[in-house]
């Protein structure tokens, strides 16, 4: 069943929750996405909507219980979720590498990184040590550290954050992973160290043919390496496409206004949305009481009586795998046909404030008296 037309990394109805003293935690509720090789596909969402988890799911990195993984998962036509554990921990190792945020939180400061490489590349493979001694000079030269014959036996704390991150990238590239999982990877180091990491990611994934999926809440990351974008919000997917036509052609309102707090592009979108600058007013709904209707609904400057019912909305088709999950949308129609927003987004959450918001399921009739 290995199609070549087949994506590398197909995901059908992800759904992972976690037994909680609060009751059942919905942190991702079904979700569908595809990374193919040689791409880049960001997950990019608030703090909480279920990135994380979702990249964790793929390889039974969450304990079950009292996690609980639902869906298929898909790499180069093998059923992840049909195998033991032993069998995916060893396919973790053949085909998914992870890099995480913290780079010193996953080396061991006892050892030299060298001595760390080679024991990743011997247990990887089985190779006498001065083979791999010679790999993991090649891998420290890959990923940028300088002069890696001396540096390849100092220690941990003598490597910088962004080396030190490099050198995990490293690891990660031992066992020529077709697909890489960057949670995050650049968020704890310096923006000027940042487009260094990013940059090579994107050399290494030409280089290595591999797919990478990118976690980040940072769409200027986004627009700077993806190919293809899931937009994310507490648990389901708002909006995906590719990077031109989420950010050019956005559709749902929760990436419109995602978009507006990048820098430079806040009044044009405020002057299409009439919503306020800077972020966006609210929070997360509770994972463990999730609303009905739209995820979005409470925060939406277009949200009707109709978004807060039911479940969310069916992803729509826009045409060219640009997919939006929103009531206003019908399949093909172009990503701006949003009504005039019936509130402002700042009016919507002054209103809440104040405790005028509609309660459950009852209408507002806000939007037709603003209407002339
Ligand atoms: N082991 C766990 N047990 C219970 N709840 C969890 C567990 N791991 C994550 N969650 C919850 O699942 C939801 C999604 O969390 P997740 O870490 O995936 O968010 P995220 O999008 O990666 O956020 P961030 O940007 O802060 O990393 C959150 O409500 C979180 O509290
Ligand atoms: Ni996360």
């Amino acid at each position: 069943m290995t199609g070549d037309d087949e994506p590398l990394l197909a995901v059908e109805g992800l759904r992972t929750t976690f037994r909680t003293e609060a009751g059942e935690l919905v942190a991702v509720d079904g979700i569908d996405f595809t990374v193919g090789r040689g791409e880049t596909v960001c997950l990019v969402g608030e703090s909480g909507s279920g990135k994380t988890v979702a990249v964790e799911s793929l390889t039974g990195l969450i304990d079950q219980p009292p996690g609980r993984i639902e869906g298929t998962i898909r790499l180069r036509g093998t059923d992840l979720t049909a195998l033991s554990d032993k069998e995916l921990r060893s396919y973790r190792g053949a085909s998914i590498a992870y890099v995480f945020q913290n780079p010193q939180d996953a080396l061991n400061h006892c050892y030299s990184v060298g001595w760390q490489l080679i024991e990743a590349i011997q247990v990887h493979e089985d190779v006498p040590e001065a083979e791999a001694r010679a790999r993991a000079i090649d891998l420290l030269d890959t990923v940028g550290i300088p002069d890696p014959t001396s540096r390849i036996d100092e220690y941990p704390h003598e490597f910088s954050s962004g080396e030190k991150q490099r050198v995990m990238i490293a690891m990660a590239l031992v066992s020529e992973p077709d697909l890489l999982v960057a949670d995050e990877p650049t968020t704890a180091l310096d923006v000027t160290i940042q487009a260094g990491i990013l940059q090579l990611l994107d050399d290494l994934k030409a280089e290595y043919g591999m797919g990478v999926l990118f976690v980040t809440h940072d769409l200027a990351t986004v627009s700077r390496i993806a190919d293809r974008v899931v937009v994310l919000y507490a648990g389901k997917v708002m909006e995906r496409g590719s990077v031109l036509d989420v950010f050019e052609r956005p559709a749902h309102p929760y990436t419109r206004r995602l978009l507006a707090c990048l820098p430079g592009r806040a009044s044009e979108l405020d002057a299409i949305d009439g919503a306020g600058r800077g972020g966006i007013a609210g929070s997360l709904p509770d994972p463990t009481a999730l609303p009905d209707g739209c995820r979005f609904a409470s925060r939406c400057a277009y949200a009707e009586p109709a978004c807060s019912t039911g479940d969310q909305p069916p992803e729509v088709d826009l045409g060219e795998g640009h997919h939006v999950s929103c009531i206003h949308y019908e399949p093909g129609d172009a990503p701006s046909v949003l009504p005039e927003p019936s509130e402002s987004a700042a009016e919507a959450e002054q209103s809440r404030a104040e405790g005028r918001s509609a309660p459950d399921g009852e209408p507002t009739q806000q939007g037709v008296i603003e209407d002339e």
